[in-house]
């Protein structure tokens, strides 16, 4: 990605990652995504906000050549994960005289991750104000989204709102902006639903505060900017409201097959009384793709055969991963098949903590399934029907 020009002295200086298949190990990347970093030149001073992830550091450095005589004064640094702050160290190498610019809590963790000097930094306060001379950065805090330190920073000439993570997309692409597209949609859900859902509840305050700022940009560190910034805010509200959809997702495995008898007959009457069914094989599952059906699923059902006393490996993983990310699924119901005996369900029940959800049926049946346990299959359907009724999505 080259230099791009926003408005006149703020330029997109970050990097496309286009060939990433994983974030953080685990969550697969359909498009690729980016590590967005912006130049900020003002009339007295430099700025830029976040740098890239070191794999792709050289992208940045190029970039940032290709400014004429560049001295960059500050460095913002909105968020202390590697993937933003990570070519802090090598930014500071090419211009020494230059400050990091950051709150309390950032500044801490940078040093822990990054080793950057206690003297380069420059702290800052909710709502302070940095001048550049004819450009004014303001920096508001917006904690938990995704760590403790984050931070957003307004540029008031230009009404563009740098918001790191919150907003972000995996999403990479040559366009500057995202242009509401059900892509960059989907890229930014993606996003949400590994990395912000677990905080829902801080961002709604985060809103709040940041829209008593007048911006026309939203410039966040992952994805294409928002050059309709309400767009994206209503979709962060429509995925935080405690509003589910009428749709079940199937988190199973089944060795072989008894699991999956029940899992299709869960499907197909499901499907009947008029429900949206997703079921994620969970041997080759996109997590992604599962944790985005959870930002809005009712209703989750976790099913998959005894092994070794407890749930199938694929089935434990996946029951901490969902616990972990704190979807709003209101509904929840168990499966497992077993051959002699196991702790299975109980063991599901007890790892999903964070849930609030209300139980509505367990099936645990010995081999295959037989007649009545297929019909133990209608009278779930029947609870979960009746369950979706009664919060009137169905
Ligand atoms: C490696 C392995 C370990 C198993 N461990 C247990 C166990 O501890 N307790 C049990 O009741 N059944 C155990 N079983 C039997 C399965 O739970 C049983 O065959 C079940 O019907 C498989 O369901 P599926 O066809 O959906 O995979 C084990 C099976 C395998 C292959």
């Amino acid at each position: 990605m080259s230099v791009r020009k926003i408005k006149d002295g703020v330029y997109a200086v970050g990097v496309n990652h286009w060939d990433r298949k994983l974030f953080d190990e685990i969550i697969p990347l359909p498009n690729g995504t980016s590590y967005n970093s912006y130049l900020i030149i003002g009339s007295q001073y430099t700025a830029l906000i976040d740098t890239v992830d070191p794999a792709l550091q050289d992208g940045l450095i190029n970039n940032l050549k290709e400014f004429k005589d560049l001295k960059v004064d500050y460095i913002i640094s909105q968020h202390a994960e590697q993937d933003h702050s990570g070519s802090i160290p090598k930014i500071l190498e090419m211009y020494p005289d230059a400050k990091v610019v950051t709150n309390e809590k950032c500044k801490e963790l940078l040093i822990e991750h990054l080793g950057i000097p206690d003297e380069k930094f420059i702290v800052i306060k909710d709502y302070d104000k940095l001048s550049l001379g004819n450009k004014t950065l303001t920096f508001i805090f917006t904690p938990w989204v995704h760590w403790p330190e984050t931070m957003s920073t307004y540029l008031q000439e230009d009404k563009i709102l740098f918001t790191c993570d919150f907003f972000g997309s995996h999403y990479a692409t040559s366009e500057l902006y995202a242009k509401n597209s059900e892509i960059v949609l989907e890229g930014a859900k993606r996003y949400y639903a590994e990395i912000m859902m677990p905080f829902r509840n801080f961002i709604k305050s985060n809103i709040n505060k940041i829209e008593k700022f007048d911006f026309e940009i939203i410039a966040p560190s992952h994805g294409p900017m928002w050059n309709d910034p309400k767009f994206i805010i209503n979709a962060y509200l429509d995925w935080i409201s405690p509003v589910v959809k009428n749709e079940v997702v199937v988190l199973y495995t089944s060795m072989h097959g008894s699991t999956k008898v029940i899992v299709d007959e869960l499907y197909n009457r499901l499907v009947e009384n008029g429900i949206k069914v997703t079921p994620f094989n969970l041997v080759s599952a996109d997590l992604g793709e599962i944790a985005i059906s959870l930002v809005d699923a009712a209703t989750i059902i976790f099913a998959f055969p005894t092994v070794l006393t407890g749930p199938h490996p694929l089935g434990a993983s996946i029951t901490y991963f969902v616990n972990a990310i704190k979807p709003k699924t209101k509904f929840a119901s168990f499966i497992t098949s077993y051959g002699w005996g196991g702790m299975t369900i109980k063991w599901v029940k007890e790892h999903i903590g964070n849930l609030k959800v209300e139980m509505l049926g367990e099936l645990e049946f010995k081999g295959l399934p037989k007649k009545e346990d297929i019909e133990k299959v209608n009278e779930i359907v029947m609870r979960i029907v009746e369950a979706h009724k009664s919060i009137g999505i169905l």
